[in-house]
């Protein structure tokens, strides 16, 4: 495996749905001049393909065969970050409710990981000034030597207030049907054969329950400066 130039920092950020990934990657990202990457909107990418070409997200032996087909393209602008699928925008049609409901299952078949895994190595190795890359499997599997790790972590109550609070207005949502949904991913996701969602033994883990938006970015600032510091 490739890896980045040598003053560049590779960040890991791990965790269940709603504990602040995204969030906190795309601000730690902007913030420190470093590229950013969603796995999570890539597994989103190949199962809306999955869908609008008609593949049978039940069935892992036709996913596995479709696995090579769509061409995914993700942007590491923090400030701009982009999808697209054969070319297509598609970063609005990977945030419905029926992706959401079919990307654990799609994420699962190891032909899928092998083929995603991939592309995220080529995007970290090609990242000149670094990268924060979240996601489920970064710390254990996608980047095992990335220079930090961090596992957020949050009480299911509060990951599906903050869920249900950014599907307002968007999709008809109640907070206990939010809930089940993101118990449900999170147990499909931990449970899966082929890497699944786990905290590295040399990650760090910030429960975020209590913690503001600003207080989890600006401790994990801290983290990626205090890593820098100590490789001079
Ligand atoms: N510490 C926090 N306190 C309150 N809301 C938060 C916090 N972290 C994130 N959020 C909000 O919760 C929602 C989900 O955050 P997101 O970063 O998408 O989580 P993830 O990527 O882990 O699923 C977003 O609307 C975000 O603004
Ligand atoms: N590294 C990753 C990232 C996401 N996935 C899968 C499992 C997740 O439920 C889905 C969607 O991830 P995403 O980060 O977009 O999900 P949330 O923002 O937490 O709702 O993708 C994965 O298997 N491995």
């Amino acid at each position: 495996m490739e890896t980045a130039a040598p003053s560049a920092v590779i960040v890991a950020i791990d965790g269940p749905s709603g504990t602040g990934k995204s969030s906190t990657s795309k601000a730690v990202a902007a913030k420190l001049g470093l590229r950013y990457l969603d796995t999570g909107a890539q597994y989103r990418a190949i199962t809306w393909w999955m869908i609008t070409n008609g593949v049978d997200t039940e069935d892992p032996h036709a996913i596995a065969v479709a696995a090579g087909k769509p061409a995914i393209v993700s942007g590491t602008d923090p400030c701009a970050p982009t999808i697209t699928v054969d070319g297509l925008d598609a970063s609005g049609p990977i945030r419905t409710k029926e992706v959401t409901s079919k990307v654990s299952a799609v994420s699962a078949v190891p032909e899928v990981r092998t083929r995603i895994t991939e592309l995220q190595r080529t995007i970290a190795a090609d990242a000149d000034g670094g990268i924060v890359v979240e996601g489920r499997d970064i710390g254990t599997t996608v980047l095992p030597d990335a220079d930090l790790k961090v596992f957020l972590t949050a009480s299911a109550e509060a990951r599906a207030a903050r869920r249900s609070g950014e599907l307002k207005g968007k999709e008809a949502t109640d907070l206990a049907a939010t809930k089940e949904a993101l118990i449900k991913r999170d147990a499909a996701d931990s449970g899966r054969k082929t890497s699944p969602l786990a905290k590295a033994g040399d990650a760090v883990e910030v429960d975020t329950t209590e913690l503001t938006l600003d207080q989890v970015i600006e401790c994990v600032v801290t983290l990626v400066e205090e890593k820098r510091a100590g490789r001079k």
